[in-house]
């Protein structure tokens, strides 16, 4: 696995802290690196890696050299760029004719002139929408010490008029990698749907992640819209998701063994880097592939997009797990909840579901550094709301709280650090602090870590899996690959996968939802 984490240009996990913007972070001193720009926010100076190396806020004509820039990066890689001459075909993906697709396509293509419902390949959506009217505006971000608006444009997905690929020559595979997350059921489901109205009769599922492409005792899925019917009323993955695996060329090797020209990849940064690194090979290889993922995490933490699917289930669910700690503690004399909720990097879902539940005192993330010990420590801030309130129900994501436990420098198959348990740390150190001042507790802990991703989609994010299934396979057939889907405003949009991964995207401490967060708990700066 070492050298398929070789294969990729972004950087391992994780980076330095950054703001949910997911580009700009302080600076230290006034000097910048050759591949940075500097922003002011806040009053304070702030560097962009790797965007616009060379921008200079005197030039006239910097914001279109911006532009430009951005038009570039955000630029999705499509079949055309390495085969000139392919040819598209008219759309075989129209919804007015209702006969199903015949196999073998012998009267022709079917078409529809008429139909209104393609996306034109230069639709764009905005990525930004806040005009910010000054950089101490709460969550500004900006490109300018002036913060001047500058529209930054992303491609839009949905089906195209033009197609690259002929169904019948089609075999596209579906694999899911990593951890398990709400919802991927939901997106194999329609991938293996909208690939059928395409046309599409060959279609496979890799069983296990990445692993299926090199053990050979695993074999292929064949997946129809009969096979899928149901599968999203079960969580988990039809196909089985795993960490580690292959090295890319051996995934590619594999591709071309089976004759797989459509892969789609369901996962999370890990799952994308290696979702690119093949998109690369295979353009090395003078292959006419289309690699396109579909973002899954539970923690939220891929850049640029509104959210992932199977977050908002996964806070539904935690909520639970806190209502349990809070009546727990409440029936308690002195009762303390403590809950921890996953998240390695980001504290989106404890930060979610602290608020969702309003009943949270003290929610802990990586993001925002806390002192356990001292005055302004969490502990004494305990045992004021034991005085005060009675109980107490704290709210802790897994990777909160990590320079109190001794480091292990174990990885996972996949590369990842594996993680203290700062959940139990911090119900030792509760009970420990109370039994010291002799005030007595009753300290429960709750751990609901796998209970809150094994669960079936919820009703929206049903939906939110459906549209980027079906986008998915519409990115493909229009010939575009190395690409991932989002939402984005509202809206649907194609980006490429290097944009969203180059590093965890975090809680901002100084967002307005980490202080509505604050509102909501009540807690004080632990610092
Ligand atoms: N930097 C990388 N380059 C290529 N493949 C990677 C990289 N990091 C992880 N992978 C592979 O992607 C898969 C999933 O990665 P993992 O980090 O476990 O989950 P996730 O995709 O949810 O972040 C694994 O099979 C892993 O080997
Ligand atoms: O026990 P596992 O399978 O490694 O999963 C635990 C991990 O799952 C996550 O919730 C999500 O991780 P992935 O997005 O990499 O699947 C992490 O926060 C957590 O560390
Ligand atoms: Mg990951």
């Amino acid at each position: 696995m070492e050298a398929l984490s070789r294969a990729i240009t972004a950087p391992k996990l994780p980076l330095p802290r950054r703001t949910s913007n997911g580009s700009c972070f302080p600076l230290a001193r006034r000097s910048l690196g050759p591949s940075s720009s500097r922003v002011a926010k806040r009053g304070r100076v702030f560097a962009c890696q790797g965007q616009n190396p060379e921008i200079h806020f005197s030039d006239p004509d910097w914001k279109s050299k911006y532009q430009q820039e951005f038009e570039r990066r955000f630029s999705i890689p499509h079949i055309t760029d390495v085969f000139e001459d392919a040819e598209p075909i008219r759309s075989t993906f129209c919804l007015k004719m209702r006969t199903p697709v015949s196999e073998e396509f012998a009267g022709g293509y079917p078409s529809d002139e008429e139909w209104h419902g393609y996306i034109n390949n230069n639709d764009r959506v905005l990525l930004k929408v806040i005009n910010f009217s000054s950089p101490t505006s709460a969550g500004a971000e900006c490109i300018d010490p002036n913060c001047t608006w500058v529209e930054q444009w992303v491609h839009r997905a949905g089906p195209r008029e033009k197609i690259y690929f002929k169904p019948e020559e089609v075999k596209a595979a579906i694999v899911t990698c990593g951890g398990l997350c709400p919802g991927l059921n939901d997106v194999i489901r329609h991938i293996v749907i909208t690939l059928e109205i395409y046309g599409v009769r060959k279609i496979v599922g890799i069983p296990f992640g990445y692993r299926g492409f090199s053990d050979r005792s695993l074999t292929e899925m064949q997946l129809s819209r009969k096979v899928v019917q149901n599968i999203h009323l079960s969580g988990g993955s039809l196909l089985g998701v795993s960490r580690g695996g292959p090295e890319v060329s051996e995934i590619v090797d594999n591709m071309e063994e089976r004759g797989i020209n459509m892969l789609f990849v369901l996962g999370g940064n890990g799952t994308h880097a290696g979702a690119n690194a093949i998109h690369n090979e295979c353009r090395k290889r003078k292959l006419r592939v289309a690699v396109v993922g579909v973002p899954k995490t539970i923690d939220n933490d891929i850049l640029l997009m509104d959210k992932t699917f199977g977050f908002d289930t996964a806070v539904e669910e935690a909520q639970r797990a806190i209502n349990s700690a809070y009546i727990e503690a409440h029936s308690a004399y002195h009762g303390v909840g403590i809950v921890k909720l996953m998240g390695r990097y980001s504290g989106f879902i404890a930060m979610h579901a602290a608020l969702a539940s309003g009943q949270v005192d003290i929610c802990l993330i990586p993001e925002v550094p806390f002192n356990l010990h001292g005055p302004h420590g969490v502990l004494r801030h305990l045992k004021y709301l034991i005085e005060t309130k009675g109980s107490a129900v704290v709210c802790v994501a897994e990777g909160a709280g990590q320079n109190y436990i001794e480091r292990t420098n174990a990885k996972d198959a996949s590369g990842n650090n594996v993680l203290g348990d700062f959940g139990v740390y911090i119900q030792q150190e509760t009970k420990k602090y109370f039994k010291e001042i002799e005030v007595p507790v009753d300290v429960k802990y709750i751990d609901p870590t796998y209970m809150i991703r094994a669960i079936r989609a919820n009703a929206s994010d049903g939906i939110l899996c459906t549209v980027l299934g079906q986008n998915a396979v519409h990115g493909a057939f229009a010939g575009y690959s190395g690409i991932t889907v989002g939402i984005c405003n509202t809206h649907y949009v194609y980006f490429p996968i290097p944009e969203v991964i180059s590093h965890p995207r975090a809680v901002d401490p100084n967002s307005r939802m980490w202080h509505r967060c604050l509102t909501s708990t009540g807690q004080p700066d632990f610092v």
